[in-house]
C-alpha cells in the first residue's frame, strides 16, 4: 500500500464491497449508505427489475415462472456485470438525489479478492465504470478488512486475518501494508449451511427451510446432548415435520469445511518467516466477514492453533469500512512521512492496486 495508492484513494468519494452475500457501499464523509443482500428479482417476460436487495432476497425460492431471482456476484467476483450494475444503480439511486449520484460515483474504489485474476478485476472495474465512474481504484479486500478491524497493517509487526465470506475464506498474514502470505479455501457461510442442510436430508430425511439454518448455527456452540428442535419438510411425504438433533452430530457435519480452514491457517504459518510467526503468537488472529459470527469458530481455531483469536466488531462490515477509512485519509502508508497529503503530488500515475483503464474502454456516462 504505497503513498501514491492512498493519495488516489483519498480522491474517491465512494467505497464499494460487492460480496456474494451482501453489497455494501460507503460514502465519504457520510458513512455506510447501502448494506443489502446482493440479489435482484426481474421479470422473465420484460426483463424489468421487480425488486432489489432485501425484498428480492425474500422472494428467493418462492417465485412463479414470471420472476427470476439473480445473484450477480459469486465468491467476491462479479459474474453478471449488467445485473450488478442495475442492482447497484437501484440501491444507490434510492438513497441519493440524482445530482449527488453523478458526482458521487465519478471516483469510486472497490474491494477485490486478493487472488482476483485479470478477468475478475476487469469485471469489478466495468461494473463501476458502467455506473458513471471515470476512475475506479481496485483494492485488495484483505488489506481493507485488516484496516476495518483496526489492525495496524502498515506497521512491520505481522498480523493474521481470516476473512470468512459467504462462498470462500481467505487467510492472510499482513505486514508493512501488504500481504506476506495468503491462502484461500472454498469454505464460507454458504458451505456451512450446505453441510448442515445435507446432514438433515441424509440422516433425518428432512428438507430444511431456507430461514431455519440460523438456529442450527447457535446449536453448534452447545454442549453434547443439548438437543435442538429443527422444523422442515419430510422428504418422502412432503409434510411438515420436526426432528431433534444433537449438537455433536451437527459439529461432525461441518467438520470437513472447518478442517480445510485450519489446514489453510497452518499452510500460511509455514510460509511465514520465523520473526513474523513470533509476532502472530502475541497478536493472534482476527476473524472478519459475516462467517466469523459462526458460534464456536473462534474457539475451534484457538484450540487448534494455540494462538489468541478474536472476532472483529461488526465483522461483516470490516472490508467496506476499512476502504472507507482509506478514502477518509485516516490510514498511513508503511514508512510514511507525517504529512501524507503532500505525497503523491506531481505526475499522475496509475495507483498500485488500481486496474489500468482497458485500452479503448471509455467510461460509460452516468445514466
Ligand atoms: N450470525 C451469523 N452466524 C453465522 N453465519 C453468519 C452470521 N451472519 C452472517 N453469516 C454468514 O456470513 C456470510 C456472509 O458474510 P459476508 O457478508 O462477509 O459475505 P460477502 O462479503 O457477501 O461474501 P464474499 O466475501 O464471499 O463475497 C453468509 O454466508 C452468512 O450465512
Amino acid at each position: 500500500m504505497s503513498l501514491l495508492t492512498l493519495d488516489h484513494l483519498r480522491r474517491c468519494t465512494m467505497a464499494v464491497d460487492l460480496g456474494a452475500s451482501r453489497t455494501r457501499v460507503y460514502l465519504k464523509q457520510s458513512g455506510l449508505l447501502v448494506d443489502e443482500p446482493s440479489v435482484v428479482a426481474m421479470s422473465t417476460r420484460s426483463g424489468a427489475l421487480i425488486a432489489v436487495g432485501t425484498p428480492a432476497d425474500r422472494m428467493a425460492g418462492r417465485t412463479p415462472d414470471s420472476i427470476r431471482v439473480v445473484r450477480p456476484v459469486n465468491g467476491g467476483t462479479v459474474v453478471d456485470i449488467e445485473m450488478a450494475q442495475r442492482m447497484l444503480r437501484a440501491m444507490i439511486g434510492s438513497r441519493l438525489r440524482r445530482s449527488w449520484r453523478r458526482r458521487t460515483v465519478q471516483r469510486a474504489a472497490v474491494c477485490v479478492p486478493h487472488d482476483a485474476d485479470p478477468l475478475a478485476r476487469r469485471a469489478a472495474w466495468e461494473t463501476l465504470a458502467g455506473l458513471g465512474a471515470r476512475r475506479v481504484e481496485l483494492v485488495d479486500s484483505l488489506l481493507t478488512a485488516g484496516i476495518g478491524c483496526g489492525l495496524p497493517v502498515e506497521e512491520p509487526e505481522a498480523a493474521m486475518i481470516v476473512q470468512c465470506g459467504a462462498a470462500t475464506t481467505e487467510v492472510a498474514v499482513l505486514s508493512l501494508g501488504s500481504v506476506v502470505a495468503a491462502e484461500k479455501v472454498p469454505m464460507g457461510g454458504e458451505t456451512i449451511d450446505r453441510a448442515l442442510t445435507q446432514y438433515l436430508r441424509n440422516t433425518h430425511e428432512l428438507l430444511l427451510l431456507r430461514h431455519a439454518v440460523r438456529p442450527l448455527h447457535d446449536a453448534l456452540a452447545r454442549t453434547a446432548h443439548q438437543e435442538t428442535e429443527v422444523h422442515g419438510q419430510d422428504v418422502v411425504t412432503g409434510r411438515a415435520r420436526t426432528v431433534r438433533v444433537d449438537p455433536e452430530r451437527l459439529r461432525e457435519a461441518v467438520r470437513m469445511p472447518v478442517t480445510s480452514l485450519l489446514d489453510a491457517i497452518r499452510a500460511v504459518l509455514h510460509r511465514c518467516p520465523p520473526d513474523l510467526v513470533a509476532d502472530l503468537a502475541d497478536r493472534g488472529v482476527v476473524l472478519t466477514g459475516g462467517g466469523a459470527l459462526l458460534p464456536g469458530l473462534d474457539a475451534t481455531i484457538r484450540e487448534n492453533t494455540g494462538m489468541p483469536v478474536r472476532v472483529a466488531g461488526d465483522p461483516a462490515l470490516c472490508a467496506v469500512l476499512g476502504l472507507g477509512r482509506m478514502l477518509e485519509g485516516s490510514v498511513r502508508a508503511a514508512g510514511a512521512r507525517p504529512e501524507p497529503e503532500e505525497a503523491g503530488e506531481g505526475r499522475p500515475e496509475p495507483a498500485q492496486d488500481a486496474e489500468p483503464a482497458p485500452a479503448g474502454a471509455e467510461p460509460t456516462p452516468a445514466r
